[in-house]
């Protein structure tokens, strides 16, 4: 079977899943051109290392050393309870140091230099152009900085991710656009990175996809294919795609996820959906089942303020390049910054969900009224 992509869904492609060296033979014949495009990788790179563009080899780099990471069930809450101080960079996941890229003539990055921590939910904002999808890529290893360093649980990355030097943690990056495999169903797209890389039976991972998709509020829908779905449950899907993971290794790496726009072109109400289904499989959080989610961390790239306000802690704002501000979402109102206040709403619309906002235009709808439509799963 030939499978291509879809060209309407969003991405939500874990960079980061079993060991490499456990790969079964491939199941689906992807066009090889395809993945390119899908991984934004080099064609010269055997299939294996395609996968392992969204799948971090496991090699281990001593995460005992880093207790403040380690992920399991047991630890969890005990990560949430010993939140330590800004100055101790035990829980920093990914930093990112004076980092610089230009495409030719355009500096694009002009020396950015921020740290994500083990729980961090941060918004990266900023106009248009000015680097912020570009430095979510620098983040996921998929593009080459010029100078500068990105650390990866205090390992420097020295290239890009299809260089194996990193492990220890799992990224997964979620485009706005480009998600699913047309001709593959919801179940082998969610499954993909396991039937392709793990030695998972087929029925325990198709066991884990109805888990992970029911995690997102959707069932029944595994067998049908993309397109018959409506945007926001492929996105959906998309997102189950990225929190599904191998439960048979004997340790899991904590996952960062980085969402690029992810309520891009949804009406109001699927933007809630999504931003309240971040929310929900952040570690902080509560999936769609009652459990924990998985995601120690994740950064937002959005131009949406009901995102803003509903997805995320902390934000980092953009400007030419260069961080000009950074501060709690509460905080984003206040900010005596000039370049700042012209990007910030006055005040952000009351955070009770009874009421849904966004900014395009205070769109408002009772609670009963979002459950439902939520509940149906229908967007
Ligand atoms: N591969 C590339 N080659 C050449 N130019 C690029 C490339 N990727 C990005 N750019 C340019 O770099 C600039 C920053 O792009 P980027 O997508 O990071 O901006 P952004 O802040 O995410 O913008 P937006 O909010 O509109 O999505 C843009 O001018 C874009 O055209």
């Amino acid at each position: 079977m030939v499978v291509s992509l879809s060209s309407t869904g969003s991405l939500l492609l874990p960079l980061a899943t079993s060991n490499g060296s456990s790969s079964r033979s491939s199941r689906f014949a992807v066009s090889t051109d395809k993945r390119m495009n899908l991984f934004y990788h080099k064609p010269s790179k055997e299939q294996k290392k395609v996968v392992c563009a969204c799948v971090a080899p496991s090699r281990n780099l001593g995460s005992d050393e880093l207790s403040a990471t380690k992920f399991n069930d047991s630890s969890k809450s005990e990560n949430l309870k010993t939140l330590r101080e800004p100055d101790d960079d035990r829980d920093v996941l990914i930093e990112c140091r004076n980092v610089y890229k230009s495409f030719g003539e355009k500096h694009i990055l002009r020396g950015v230099s921020f740290k994500i921590r083990h729980g961090d939910a941060v918004g990266i904002i900023g106009t248009s152009g000015t680097g912020k999808s570009t430095i979510l890529k620098i983040m996921a290893g998929l593009l080459a900085l010029d100078k500068g360093e990105v650390y990866i649980r205090g390992r420097r990355r020295a290239g890009l991710i299809s260089d194996e030097e990193i492990s220890g943690l799992r990224i997964g990056l979620v485009f706005q656009s480009a998600a699913l495999f047309d001709s593959l169903t919801v179940r082998e797209n969610v499954g993909f990175l396991l039937y392709e890389n793990s030695r998972m039976p087929e029925d325990q991972i198709s066991e884990l996809v109805k888990e992970n998709l029911a995690a997102v509020g959707l069932k029944g829908v595994e067998d049908r294919l993309p397109s018959e779905l409506s945007g926001g449950m492929k996105k959906r899907v998309a997102l189950a795609r990225s929190i599904i993971f191998d439960t048979t290794k004997e340790s899991i790496e904590p996952e960062v996820l980085l969402y690029d726009e992810p309520t891009a072109g949804l009406d109001p109400i699927a933007s809630t959906v999504v931003e309240d289904l971040i929310r929900s499989v952040h570690i902080k959080g509560e999936n769609a089942l009652g459990n924990p989610g998985n995601i120690a961390s994740y950064v937002v790239v959005t131009h949406q303020h009901s995102t803003i306000r509903r997805a995320v802690d902390r934000l980092i704002f953009l400007h030419e390049g260069k961080i000009v501000w950074q501060g709690m979402t509460h905080e984003f109102t206040t900010s005596d910054n000039p370049i700042v206040q012209q990007f910030a709403p006055e005040e952000f619309p009351d955070g009770n969900v009874s009421i849904l906002s966004n900014c395009a235009g205070n769109f408002a709808m009772p609670a009963a009224f979002y459950k439902i439509y939520y509940q149906s799963g229908s967007f």
